[in-house]
């Protein structure tokens, strides 16, 4: 029962049977007991999750050579775990192995994001009809306090959602609670002890009351969003795509069957992940960066400066301003570093029996790329423990991206929605904060910048004042 280490195996500490090192790791937020048993055992270590053999990857070096110089080795994803099981055979692209279905669902959604206008101001039109969704819920609290979470999880989410359905969807909406409450129960399962539970005694699966349930709100959400897109077929003319659905659609006509990698029935998990990776990745990191840009008040009125500058005169910034603001770019790389948006990234697992600083991998080992240890690594930061935007800056007050900023992690897994992330966080920062001064409402307390641990990290939740700056 006392797994063991494969010949050459990196090191780790000794498992327990059954539970491998699963108490070694604080099921909370396992990132410090992650970093404590790097200063021991290395920047490549292994773990016993249950019975299950896992590689922990940390800091730049070793997470090159795995994901950028070893990439199509380290590139799998597993197909054997509770959220795989979720999605019946039929994943979308996060989840997908390294294989063709996955290429091609890849190559597809970038090719959605540039005909819906990545890199054209089609892509920032859209941006902006849900920034003033945001300013006018602004307007309506000056001088008041607000949450601002449903705020920044509506923008993110009605963005990518006018890319797949051409529309977007009111908060309270039915197909957006759905997904909303689908994500948040299996966000809370997929962080807890019955997950873990599943994923390494597969003879327990069929009898948790927990994972039935959170089966069965996961059909429930795909039903929802299969009413949707049959909704939008009635209203379909082949060749003439409003969005993705159709594009799809039209792909699958195209293929006639030839390419089974398209079918109707990968569609709606492919929705579902692009809605997924879109929403709660961006709007946390909106909500990080407005936490210290209201903490840090003299980086506020910096940006503020630089931004009233550049757009003296424009009605809107477009994201080609962002050339003339590197000290706003540095805040915003700066906010994308200190949130550790996707801490662990998404698993990957070994194509083939592979080697790592000197160490065996066999096939089909599970990897866990620690992309927060490199986010704060000592040697690649001027400044790796504090908010502080000189870590992207040289001393001529220039933006330098350091190799080591890769939020979106690296290789060919690295994350498809980097570039409208990017736009997103660039247009709703610097609209905001030229419109309003954000203020730590005087009743708050002392900020809490520790965030919630999940599949993305989400700060606690806070309050914000909001003064008007320009009337315009
Ligand atoms: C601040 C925002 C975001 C951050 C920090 C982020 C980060 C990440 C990370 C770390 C991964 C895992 C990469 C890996 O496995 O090596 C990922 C994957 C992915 N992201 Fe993002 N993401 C963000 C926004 C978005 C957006 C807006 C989209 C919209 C389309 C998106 C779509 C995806 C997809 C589809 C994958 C899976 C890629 C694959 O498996 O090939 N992400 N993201």
């Amino acid at each position: 029962f006392k797994p063991q280490r494969p010949k050459n195996f990196p090191p780790g500490p000794p498992p327990l049977p059954i539970l491998g090192n699963l108490l070694q790791l604080n099921k909370d937020n396992p990132l410090k007991d992650l970093d404590r048993l790097k200063r021991t055992y290395g920047d490549v270590y292994s773990l016993f999750i249950g019975p299950r053999p896992a590689v922990v990857i940390n800091g730049f070096k070793a997470i090159k050579e795995a994901m950028v110089i070893k990439a199509a080795d380290f590139a799998g994803r597993p197909q054997d775990m509770f959220l795989n099981d979720l999605s019946k055979e039929q994943a979308g692209v996060i989840l997908e192995d390294y294989n063709h279905h996955w290429k091609e669902h890849r190559r597809f959604g970038l090719k959605m994001l540039k005909t819906f206008g990545l890199g054209k101001s089609q892509m920032e039109d859209t941006i902006y009809v849900e920034i003033q969704h945001t300013i006018d819920a602004l307007e309506k609290s000056i001088g008041k306090t607000l949450s601002p979470d449903h705020m920044f999880h509506n923008v993110a989410s009605n963005v990518i959602c006018q890319i797949i359905f051409g529309t977007r969807y009111e908060y309270d909406n039915k197909l957006i609670r759905i997904i909303i409450e689908t994500f948040a129960e299996l966000g809370r399962v997929a962080n807890g002890p019955w997950c873990v539970l599943y994923d390494s005694v597969p003879m327990f699966r069929k009898i948790m009351l927990p994972i039935r349930k959170a089966f069965k709100t996961s059909e429930a959400c795909k039903d929802v969003v299969t009413c949707v897109v049959a909704e939008h077929k009635k209203r379909r003319v082949p060749g003439e795509p409003r969005h993705l659905i159709d594009c799809y659609l039209d792909e699958l006509q195209k293929t006639k069957g030839e390419d089974p990698s398209f079918s109707e029935k990968h569609l709606v998990p492919y929705i579902i992940d692009l809605h997924f990776a879109a929403t709660d990745t961006t709007s946390n990191t909106l909500l990080t960066g407005f936490l210290y840009l209201m903490t840090y008040p003299h980086i506020q009125e910096q940006c503020q400066q630089e931004i009233d500058q550049v757009l003296e005169g424009k009605d809107r910034a477009s994201f080609g301003d962002r050339i003339n603001m590197p000290y706003t770019q540095a805040v915003i790389h700066e906010v994308l570093r200190i949130t550790k948006t996707v801490p662990l990234s998404v698993y990957h697992y070994t194509t083939k029996d592979t080697e790592l600083m000197g160490y065996s991998i066999p096939k089909g080992t599970l990897i866990i790329e620690n992309l927060a240890s490199v986010m704060n690594e000592e040697g690649q930061w001027k400044f790796p423990h504090e908010f502080n935007p000189k870590n992207f800056l040289n001393d001529q007050g220039a933006l330098v991206q350091p190799e080591a900023f890769i939020p979106f992690s690296a290789g060919p897994r690295k994350c498809l929605g980097e570039g409208l992330a990017r736009m997103e966080l660039f247009l709703i920062m610097v609209t905001l904060l030229r419109k309003f001064k954000f203020i730590w409402p005087e009743d708050a307390g002392e900020p809490d910048y520790i965030p919630q641990f999940g599949i993305s990290m989400t700060p606690k939740p806070f309050r914000m004042k909001v003064e008007l700056r320009l009337t315009k």
